[in-house]
């Protein structure tokens, strides 16, 4: 069984979905303080804890002792606000990530999959980022998850732990089903927040930075579809288990986007003038994240499926159905 903590959030619900269309055993574990309950399937069971919490972390292992591999996506995940409140992301990622782990090796659980970033590497000196470029990480944020994937290194060579470092580009995008998207509260992300604009339910949308250097000085971007993700969790938990050798891929359509351009693919979708104003920089942002993936095509035989426009439109129509009531 594998055990998906922050399965009720955007890509963990996702992954669940996943790994139940594969036929795989799946217990979420989550304290819903930005994922939601209705995105877990009814027949999947549910436990609702905190990995502050080592008597939640028990009752999770005890009650599930079929547990071999977790897929570990809980943690605190906006660059601006790591930068105003970077306590409460060294606290939820790091120190949390600390308990999760030391709870696994009193069940002897050994096989871990992590939500790591891009944000890892910070401004990059060349493009497209492979896994062998520097890690500098420009904000606590992409720190935090450093330091997750070198205290994962250290678990391994100290206890013998396997780790896949899974470092995500921009996810974006929806179930094809509608079933589940992307929905936090306050929403911080790129398209839904565009996509409010499409729906009327925002006038414009600000877009941070016009004198990035980039061709039209808006910070560029590389989005990946959230099944795509999904999916590389589960060959990368298939290959721990079977190789029992740790990992760190990039998982990255390839292709940057400005945040202009990424407006002007939503007018495309929608066939919605979106209304935008350019602002200040926020704290913390990059001006250009393009990543290779080709390693993890190559270990996990991962490709992705979903180009931009496939992504808007699976983000459009869950959009649409979640908060314009109209599919
Ligand atoms: N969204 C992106 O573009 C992106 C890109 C790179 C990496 N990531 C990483 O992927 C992971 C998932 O991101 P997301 O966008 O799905 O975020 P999300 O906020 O939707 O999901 C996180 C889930 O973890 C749960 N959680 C948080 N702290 C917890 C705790 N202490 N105990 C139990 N549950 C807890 C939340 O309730 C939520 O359901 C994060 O680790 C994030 O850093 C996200
Ligand atoms: O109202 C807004 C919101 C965002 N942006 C810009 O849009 C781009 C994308 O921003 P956002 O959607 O917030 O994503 P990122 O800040 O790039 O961070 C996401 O993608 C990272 C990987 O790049 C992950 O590590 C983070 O967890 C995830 O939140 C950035 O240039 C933002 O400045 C705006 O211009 N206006």
């Amino acid at each position: 069984m594998i055990a998906v903590v922050g399965g009720a959030g955007y890509i963990g619900s996702h992954t669940v979905k996943y790994l139940v269309e594969q036929s795989e055993p799946v217990v979420v574990f989550d304290n819903l303080s930005t994922g939601h309950q209705q995105f877990v399937p009814n027949d999947v069971p549910f436990v609702e804890g905190d990995l502050a919490s080592f008597e939640d972390l028990h009752k999770l292992f005890t009650n599930y002792p079929n547990i071999h591999t977790v897929i570990h996506f809980a943690a605190f995940a906006y660059v601006g606000e790591s930068v105003v409140e970077p306590a409460k992301y060294y606290r939820n990622n790091l120190v949390n990530t600390v308990n999760l782990l030391d709870t696994m090796l009193v069940y002897n659980v050994k096989n871990i999959v992590f939500s790591s970033t891009c944000a890892t590497y910070g401004n990059p000196i060349a493009l497209p980022i492979t896994e062998e470029h520097p890690q500098n990480p420009i904000n606590p944020y992409g720190r935090t998850k450093l330091m997750m994937e070198q205290l994962m290194d250290d678990y391994s060579t100290a206890y013998g732990i396997n780790f896949a470092a899974l470092r995500y580009f921009n996810a974006a995008g929806a179930a094809e089903d509608c079933e589940i998207g992307e929905w936090h509260e306050p929403e911080p992300h790129l398209i839904p927040l565009i996509l409010d604009v499409a729906l009327g339910k925002s006038e414009k949308i600000n877009v941070f930075g016009s004198d990035f250097d980039t061709p039209d000085g808006t910070c560029i971007r590389d989005y990946i579809h959230v099944t795509d993700l999904a999916d590389a969790h589960y060959r990368a938990a298939k290959y721990l288990i079977a190789e029992k050798q740790n990992l760190q891929l990039n998982l990255a359509n390839g292709a940057g986007y400005s945040n202009l351009e990424i407006i002007q693919m939503a007018e495309k979708v929608t066939r919605i003038p979106i209304t935008y104003q350019l602002t200040d920089r926020r704290l913390g942002d990059p001006g250009q994240l393009i990543g290779c993936a080709d390693k993890a095509k190559n270990i996990i035989h991962w490709e992705p499926n979903y180009n931009l426009q496939q992504i808007i439109e699976t983000a459009w129509a869950w959009h649409q159905k979640k908060f314009g009531g109209k599919v």
